[in-house]
């Protein structure tokens, strides 16, 4: 198990299940930063260190609206972007919201246009500092056809990213997937095994699978890794092309739900501390019983 993470701290976390987002761009970035103002001036209790905005919180959720919305990040992984001449009118809104919030910012995702002509749907990270740090191209594009219920394909306009995500935060390694990247219990393993406390998954599950699986799948990577797991939904509108589950989550390591809503526009808070990672791991000490002699394919990575 890697060891090379920062001290981990304990912190707040804040889920932002924005509601209203509509064909206009700017008036989606204007709500998504009042939300993130209004999330780090809670009426009581400690500011967040960590606030997160749902998946496609600027754009309709659906293929034909990528190609219209996608937006240039730019960032290279190792170097300093400079978001001030960023092109992206939304990574500058997240930029300018983390820095004046001073907070950790996972800015949900964006349809993105990248460097190879390709668009990916991707989480931009920033410091307090406004800095961005990281990027996430969702790694599984959703692709599923349930007969009768639901059909959908990214793959009609998305190219699918090809890295993992461990962002080292003031607080500790965080792990960043987005939504049918939880299916795919090999992301929270691997960054469990690299020193994240939690995955983080800005999300948009339906009405079709939200009910059965959005829950448990959380309460399923938690408890196999004994890390936090988050996702962070989107309201639900009934009039949008895409009807959203909501039900943003934070599950414990022993894989209690520790905060929920339902499906309306909502901030959900949770405390993380690392001290319950250590406490599950010592009480039920799968981390240090595993076999990989056994099951070693698994173990190459
Ligand atoms: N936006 C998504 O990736 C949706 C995933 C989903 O609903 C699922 O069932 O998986």
């Amino acid at each position: 198990m890697a060891t090379d993470a920062k001290a981990n701290r304990p912190f707040r976390l804040a889920l932002i299940q924005m509601g209203g987002v509509t064909a206009d761009k700017t008036s989606n970035l204007a709500h998504a930063r009042d939300l993130i103002h209004k999330a780090v001036n809670p009426q009581s209790g400690e500011k967040p260190g960590v606030v997160v905005l749902p998946e496609c919180f600027n754009s309709p959720y659906g293929h034909v609206h990528f190609p219209k919305y996608a937006e240039s990040v730019g960032f290279k992984k190792g170097e300093t972007y400079d978001v001030s001449n960023s092109s992206s009118d939304s990574v500058k809104m997240l930029s300018q919201a983390a820095k004046d919030c001073g907070v950790w910012l996972i800015g949900g995702s964006i349809p993105e246009k990248g460097e190879d002509g390709n668009l990916y749907n991707t989480a931009t990270i920033y410091n307090p500092r406004g800095e961005l740090v990281a990027i996430h191209r969702k790694i599984h594009l959703f692709d599923i056809d349930i007969p009768g219920k639901i059909t959908f394909k990214e793959s009609t306009t998305l190219t699918g990213g090809s890295e993992l995500t461990h962002v080292d935060t003031d607080y500790g390694r965080i792990g960043v997937g987005i939504c049918y990247d939880v299916r795919f219990p090999e992301l929270a393993m691997i960054a469990a095994r690299k020193g994240c406390i939690a995955m983080i998954y800005p999300g948009a599950f339906n009405l079709t699978t939200g009910p059965l699986h959005w829950e448990l799948l959380q309460r399923a990577r938690a408890v196999d890794n004994q890390i936090y797991v988050s996702m962070c939904s989107p309201a639900r509108d009934m009039t949008a092309g895409y009807h959203a589950w909501g039900h943003s989550t934070v599950v414990d390591p022993m894989g209690a739900v520790i905060a929920t809503t339902e499906h309306d526009e909502d901030i959900v808070y949770a405390d993380i501390d690392p001290q319950k990672i250590a406490e599950t791991r010592a009480g039920i000490p799968v981390t240090t019983q595993r076999r990989f002699d056994v099951y070693k394919d698994v173990a190459d990575f």
